[in-house]
């Protein structure tokens, strides 16, 4: 099962990969094709209803592997008005080659005659709301037709996500979907094909750029709404938590404080301005911090747990306690780390160990990624947290699915480029899932190494990489 969202979100990875959508486009129809062959016999005629985006261009592709049927294809709406270039690319090569291709701007004009099949390509997962004109009457002619209908990817007028429709919507008898099943499509009353159409498995496996499409934000955005995140760190040292907050800031939360023991909250602000420090008594955390931090926490939507904590006695007791009582969402990272699979917490969370770390915690590494994959893959679902294990390539698994990340190089093995990671991570749970915001954590992390090692070579600081998160969050559209 895939949601169009995070179909998109493949789409675009794939075509980073090297396989361009308009490739991706040309298996879809051919898909449409084979199932129309399934409903009749070459010479037989088929109406093509189209709309004016992907869906339809698929449809337009399909025409052309449909040769010796009798083709009609209909476009609803002008040629220039279709919403991407692959579309019209293949609107306009059916136009070339002077297949019967007719353009319907009023649905009063739609002549769909008596077909043996008919193709629904109107809309598919890029439908917003209930199907307008001329697209409502086309619905309601096709399903008046006695002839099968093919639907493309989804019946137009349904939402792939749901199965619902706000209106009027075509009755599919066949739908031909793409690369995976859609979470809608099992409560219909049709015959559902899934066709592969060529896209790689690492465009789901590997992390890419399509991943940063879920941080796209709202016109309408008040303060708070990407989140509130509280970094518990320092003791002996007060570098780590400043730098995890400061990545938070970087990777989109709008407020940050840091919980840090009296002894370093000087120097953990003096870092910079735009850290809220919240100190509490003492030199190191201790079981007695404990209920006025889970309070603390209680107001923020994430806590980073765990930068510069150390890894006195005292201090990983009052870890497994806050953990013990905290029910929120927590990264948890550095010494923090080794209390977690003892501790029986209702807490969601993300640990981020490395490979050294995980061993601590008694999980397993191998040198080969698809081997440690699978190992982090099975610890996962045994602690029943997410796991983000560092490496040159990163695993991050839930216990069900798997991602992996390759961005990242050698000179990311500098101290401090671990609580970027952490706070990074912490910004996006706010607004993403534990999953998904430990693998974008991952990409944009890397990715910023990466450009500040293009920029200066090795030799780079954590510093650098917090500078660089927001660049390394930006999707190029
Ligand atoms: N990996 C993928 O995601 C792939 C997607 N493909 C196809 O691309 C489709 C999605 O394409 P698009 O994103 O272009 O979206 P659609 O083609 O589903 O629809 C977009 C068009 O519909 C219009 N529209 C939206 N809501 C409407 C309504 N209620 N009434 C009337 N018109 C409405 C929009 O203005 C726009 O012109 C998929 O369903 C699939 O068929 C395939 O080509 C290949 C791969
Ligand atoms: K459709």
């Amino acid at each position: 099962m895939i949601s169009s969202d995070r179909m998109a979100a493949v789409d675009e990875n794939a075509a980073a990969l090297g396989v361009p959508r308009k490739q991706l486009m040309e298996s879809s129809g051919n898909a449409v094709a084979r199932a129309v062959r399934d409903h009749a016999d070459p010479g037989a005629s088929v109406a093509v209803v189209a709309g004016r985006g992907n869906n339809g261009g698929d449809a337009f592709v399909a025409a052309r592997f449909l040769d010796d049927y009798d083709v009609t294809v209909h476009l609803l709406g002008r040629p220039e008005s279709i919403s991407t270039d692959i579309a019209r690319e293949n609107w306009a090569a059916l136009d070339e080659a002077e297949y019967d291709a007719r353009v319907v701007t009023d649905s009063k004009s739609l002549e769909l005659g008596s077909p043996d099949v008919v193709v629904d390509a109107m809309l598919g997962t890029g439908v917003t709301g209930a199907l307008r004109e001329p697209e409502a009457t086309a619905a309601e002619r096709m399903n008046a037709l006695d002839a099968p209908v093919v639907a493309v990817d989804v019946p137009s007028g349904v939402d792939a996500d749901t199965g619902e429709a706000e209106g009027v919507a075509v009755d599919a008898d066949h739908v031909v979907t793409f690369h995976d099943e859609k979470p809608g499509l099992a409560s219909l009353d049709a015959e559902v094909t899934v066709a592969d159409i060529g896209i790689p498995r690492a465009a789901e496996l590997f992390t890419g750029p399509g991943d940063l499409r879920s941080l796209s934000r709202e016109s309408e955005s008040h303060k708070g709404d990407h989140g509130e995140v509280l970094v518990v760190g320092g003791g002996p040292y007060s570098g780590a938590p400043a730098l995890a907050a400061q990545a938070s800031l970087r990777a989109g939360a709008d407020l940050v404080r840091v919980a840090c023991p009296d002894s370093v909250a000087r120097e953990v602000q003096a870092y910079s301005e735009n850290l809220i420090v919240r100190p509490f008594d003492g030199d190191h955390l201790r079981p007695e911090n404990v209920d006025s931090l889970v309070e603390l926490a209680g107001d923020h939507d994430v806590t980073v747990f765990g930068p510069g904590l150390g890894g006195d006695d005292e201090t990983l007791e009052a870890v497994a306690e806050f953990l013990a009582e905290y029910g929120g969402t927590a990264v948890v990272d550095a010494d923090a780390l080794q209390v977690v699979p003892e501790v029986d917490t209702e807490a969601t969370l993300v640990c981020t160990p490395h490979q050294g770390e995980l061993r601590k915690m008694g999980g397993e590494t191998a040198d080969d990624w698809q081997d440690r994959a699978e190992l982090v893959e099975s610890f996962a679902a045994e602690l029943g947290h997410v796991l983000l294990v560092k490496g040159a390539y990163d695993v991050v698994s839930d216990g069900e699915e798997t991602r992996v990340n390759r961005t990242g190089n050698p000179g990311m093995t500098v101290g401090g480029t671990g609580d970027v990671l952490a706070g990074a991570t912490g910004a996006l749970a706010c607004v993403l899932s534990p999953l998904h915001a430990a693998a974008v954590g991952a990409y944009a992390n890397g990715r910023a190494g990466d450009d500040a090692v293009a920029e200066n070579g090795y030799g780079l600081l954590a510093t650098d990489l917090v500078d660089r998160l927001p660049a390394a969050l930006r999707r190029e559209e």
